[in-house]
């Protein structure tokens, strides 16, 4: 098995696994406790129309703040506990900034990772791959982003523990071993996460909670598969 580490775009056609740990990746891991299906989209515009189209509760951000006329903004812990009206359908139309911008032109199996869900994804990627997974950051609009490195660290722990538990030959790249080395020691990554720009960016935004709630170690065993156009819980 081959384990590689990307930024932006995947360089497999097996098993990829996109992270956005600030925030996109944990509000689907996350929302997906409370929405059966999220569908990412790429501009607020399309979100509208998707909204009509299937009765849905539309989230996003542009610039970290909730866009006009959405019912939620990028906060996991707000799609997560979202009181959805009776009249609506339990799918969520999310446009956010990274993330879901990320999904858009990958052609192997997405999955959906992070800090939240690190090992429940990275033992899937294994179950589900033939011979290569590769862990893409989403970066911040075209930048590296150190939490996402920090959170595909800890998903590339987890495939290599995995892995070696199962006597499975593996490779991985130098670049992926850092990322793994750099996510060792939690109280570090936790720091990381506050001070990071994004981390400062959502302090300002007084969203400094969706960053302790990001940086929750494996809370969730949910693991996201993207298909057809759409997030869903992978059984
Ligand atoms: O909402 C987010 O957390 C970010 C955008 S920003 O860093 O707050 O401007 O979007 P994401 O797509 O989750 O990186
Ligand atoms: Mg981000």
């Amino acid at each position: 098995m081959k384990i590689t580490l990307s930024f932006e775009k995947t360089t497999t056609t097996d098993v990829s696994i996109m992270v956005d740990a600030l925030r996109a990746s944990s509000s689907i891991v996350l929302g997906l406790n409370n929405f059966k299906e999220i569908i990412p989209c790429f501009t607020p515009e399309e979100a509208f129309k998707l909204g009509e189209e299937y009765n849905a509760i539309l989230a996003g951000e542009r610039e970290g703040i909730k866009i006009k006329g959405f019912d939620i903004g990028n906060s996991p812990k707000a799609i997560e506990t979202y009181k959805i009206p009776p009249e609506k359908k339990d799918t969520l139309i999310l446009t956010t900034s990274n993330g879901t911008r990320i999904l858009k032109d990958m052609k192997s199996t997405v999955l959906v990772g992070s800090i939240v869900n690190a090992e429940a994804v990275g033992k899937k990627s294994i179950e589900i791959a033939e011979n290569e997974i590769d862990v893409v950051m989403a970066g911040y609009k075209g930048n590296f982003a150190l939490e996402d490195f920090l959170a595909s660290g800890e998903i590339i722990y987890w495939i290599e523990k995995e892995l070696t538990d199962n006597s499975i030959e593996f490779e991985i790249s130098d670049f992926a071993k850092a990322a793994i080395l750099a996510s060792r020691d939690y109280e570090n990554v936790k720091k990381a996460f506050y001070n990071c720009n994004s981390g400062r960016k959502l302090k300002k935004l007084n969203s400094q909670d969706d960053v302790t709630y990001c940086v929750q170690k494996n809370i969730s065993d949910n693991v996201a598969i993207y298909k057809n156009g759409k997030l869903k819980v992978f059984k």
